[in-house]
């Protein structure tokens, strides 16, 4: 029988997400549909049909991202992408991702979609790049800071969640249009992402909150009891700060809650708790790969973030899923901001939309990606001209898994 593809309404919310979380080996319950509910934009949403049944979709959530230079501009998060068991490799995602981009493209919405892949080899193939990723930091109770680290002395508290969720909220909207790769949260979207039901801790403690005048920290342990002392663990689920010094602050109390052995946390890979440590040997670290980016269309997208230094080149960019931005651009920054346009003139340096979505954030240079063979330079000075425009002053960090 023929595959069918539609977009879902509100009735389809059980049914799609039973064939989500069959897809990642995952039982449905209903207190995680409610949770969804507020998150679900049903006309945003994908779903492949085999006669009746419903056998995979994926859905895109409308949100901003922080770019470097721009603040928050829109950006299509996708999200819940599944196919059942037994309906794989018959080209299910390949539908949902035409439909996705295609979307994009013709009704002329968000000119970037970004999103977390389960596993790095799904999403290269239909253009997306590996643009943002995460540092994983262990450090020891107790850790020094260097002498020259100043914390501002106020009162950290420890404050239950209907306490903290609006302080939360005051400062991460305060702080996200500085920081590049962090999303806009709906109400819905704080729920979803602190929820703490016992399933979701997966064994650790409830979240405790921490709030600073300035900042917050959640964190939740993970307890080890030896018999030669505790060791139990500190996991930080999310911190952040209007200052330096209120973030060296709430690190600082982290740091120095009893009991713990270790401080551990998924975070930007240029997060200053490494310098702020007086040893910087004490962070064991590790990275791997967050955000991916697509560049939906490349004149739109490429114009609505700033650069770092002026620059003029010709792109030509292949894209075998959105064949509407292939071909040669001219890319000319002037001032920090960007024109670009379609142009027949000699290319300077010759990538793939997947190198383009890589760079985006500011975060994967372009110069790397040549050594990676990913880019060409064909007119010398091309290439760190145009990596250097797209750097970013920080790394591109997301704080959610969507
Ligand atoms: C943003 C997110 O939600 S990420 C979550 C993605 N979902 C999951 O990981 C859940 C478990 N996996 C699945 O549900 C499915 O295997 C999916 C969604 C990854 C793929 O769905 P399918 O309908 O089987 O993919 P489809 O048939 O369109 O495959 C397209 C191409 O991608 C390749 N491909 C598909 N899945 C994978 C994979 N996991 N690893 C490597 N290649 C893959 C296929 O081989 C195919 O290649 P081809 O065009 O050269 O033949």
């Amino acid at each position: 029988m023929a595959l069918t593809l539609r977009t879902l309404t509100a009735d389809d919310l059980a049914e799609f997400q039973r064939v989500v979380n069959a897809s990642f080996l995952s039982d449905s319950v209903e207190d995680q549909l409610e949770r969804w509910r507020g998150l679900f934009e049903p006309e945003r949403h994908h779903a492949v049909f085999d006669g009746d049944e419903l056998i995979g979709g994926g859905g895109i959530q409308t949100r901003e991202i922080t770019l470097p230079g721009a603040g928050p501009q829109p950006v299509a998060a996708v999200t819940s992408v599944g196919v059942k068991p037994g309906h794989r490799r018959r080209g299910v995602l390949t539908r949902v991702m035409r439909a996705q981009l295609h979307g994009l493209h013709e009704e002329g919405r968000e000119a970037i979609a970004a999103l977390w892949a389960s596993e790095a080899a799904i999403y290269p193939r239909f253009g997306y790049g590996l643009a943002a990723e995460f540092a994983r930091l262990e450090v020891p109770r107790g850790a020094e800071f260097h002498p020259g680290v100043s914390v501002d002395g106020e009162r950290l508290r420890e404050v239950s969640r209907d306490e903290a969720m609006p302080a939360m909220k005051a400062v991460y909207d305060d702080v996200r249009p500085g920081r590049t790769g962090w999303l806009s949260r709906l109400d819905a979207a704080w729920e979803h992402q602190f929820a703490d039901t016992e399933r979701d801790r997966d064994g650790l403690s409830a979240y405790h909150y921490v709030l600073h005048p300035q900042g917050y920290a959640v964190y939740r342990i993970k307890h080890d009891w030896r018999e030669r002392g505790p060791r139990n663990e500190l996991h930080v689920r999310e911190i952040a700060a209007r200052t330096d010094e209120a973030y060296a602050a709430l690190y600082r109390y982290l740091l120095d809650v009893d009991l713990v052995g270790e401080v551990k946390s998924y975070t930007a890979s240029d997060d200053p708790v490494v310098h702020l440590l007086d040893d910087v040997r004490l962070a064991l670290r590790g990275r791997s790969d967050a955000l991916w980016v697509r560049v939906v269309d490349v004149d739109r997208a490429l114009t609505q973030r700033r650069y770092n230094s002026d620059v003029d080149a010709v792109l030509e960019v292949s894209d075998g899923f959105c064949p509407w931005n292939a071909g040669r651009w001219r890319f000319t920054v002037k001032d920090g901001t960007a024109t670009v346009h379609r142009v027949d003139d000699a290319p300077d340096l010759v990538l793939d939309v997947q190198a383009l979505g890589a760079a985006y954030l500011g975060g994967t240079r372009l110069a790397m990606l040549a050594r990676a063979q990913r880019v060409s330079e064909v007119t010398e000075g091309a290439l760190n001209a145009v990596s250097h425009a797209l750097l970013g002053d920080r790394e591109p960090h997301c704080p959610e898994v969507f």
